[in-house]
């Protein structure tokens, strides 16, 4: 009876059910299965592990855009601080990729990007201009963190079989606190499309769709 009465969802769950196979391609990727049934080839790991150390190399300098793009558009002031806090750990980030690359035996100064990594990074790079809206880049941010926080987070889960050694990894991304981050970004993004213009959020859901298409092919291009 209450069911009637519901308030319809907002922005981003309408997306999540429209686009619902692509949003379970990136999420559910045979390569995450791969980790959490613990099948993973130590060499697909070591390639994404390389691999994905460049593309946070131009995640950084992405999210630093947003925090502009915040600071000049948007309504509320406390977006900041969750976008600063994002960028904080993205310092730590990179210095644990450092680590876990040398503990691999993975030599990061010689890793060369891939072409998907190539084309996703250009699409970044495509997000950080000026004349992309904050609306447009918040909601393409909230997108690229929550499909690595749900596909490491699933590899958490009780019946998850992930292997002691890839447990450190999945927690970067499968923690709780992360978990908060990306539901954070996510109330910013559907603060934002509710106000937005029909162009505005037109290009908002191609630009979360080809966030999810690029990430289903960066798990493609690791699983080798
Ligand atoms: C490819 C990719 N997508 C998302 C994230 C999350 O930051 C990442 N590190 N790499």
């Amino acid at each position: 009876m209450e069911g009637i009465h519901r308030d319809v969802g907002s922005t981003t769950d309408a997306w999540l059910k429209k686009h619902s196979i692509v949003y379970i391609a990136a999420t559910r990727h045979p390569f995450i299965h791969a980790i959490r049934d613990g099948s993973i080839d130590p060499n697909n790991f070591k390639r994404w592990l390389g691999q994905d150390y460049l593309f946070v190399r131009t995640f950084v300098p992405f999210a630093s855009s947003v925090l502009l793009k915040a600071w000049k558009e948007s309504d509320d002031s406390s977006d900041m601080d969750v976008l600063l806090g994002g960028i904080a750990s993205l310092n730590d980030e990179i210095s644990w990729f450092k680590r876990e690359a040398s503990k691999w035996g993975v030599q990061l100064s010689s890793i060369v990007p891939q072409q998907v990594n190539q084309n996703y990074c250009r699409f970044l790079e495509s997000l950080m201009g000026l004349e992309v809206e904050y609306t447009v880049a918040i909601t393409a941010l909230w997108a690229i963190e929550v499909v690595y926080q749900q596909s490491f987070a699933h590899c958490l889960e009780e019946d998850a079989s992930t292997p002691a050694d890839l447990r450190e990894t999945c927690q970067r991304w499968g923690n709780e606190e992360f978990g908060r981050y990306c539901s954070t970004l996510r109330m910013i993004a559907d603060r934002r499309l509710m106000k937005a213009t029909d162009s505005e959020l037109k290009k908002a859901e191609v630009t979360f769709l080809c966030i999810l298409e690029h990430e289903v092919e960066f798990w493609n291009m690791s699983r080798g």
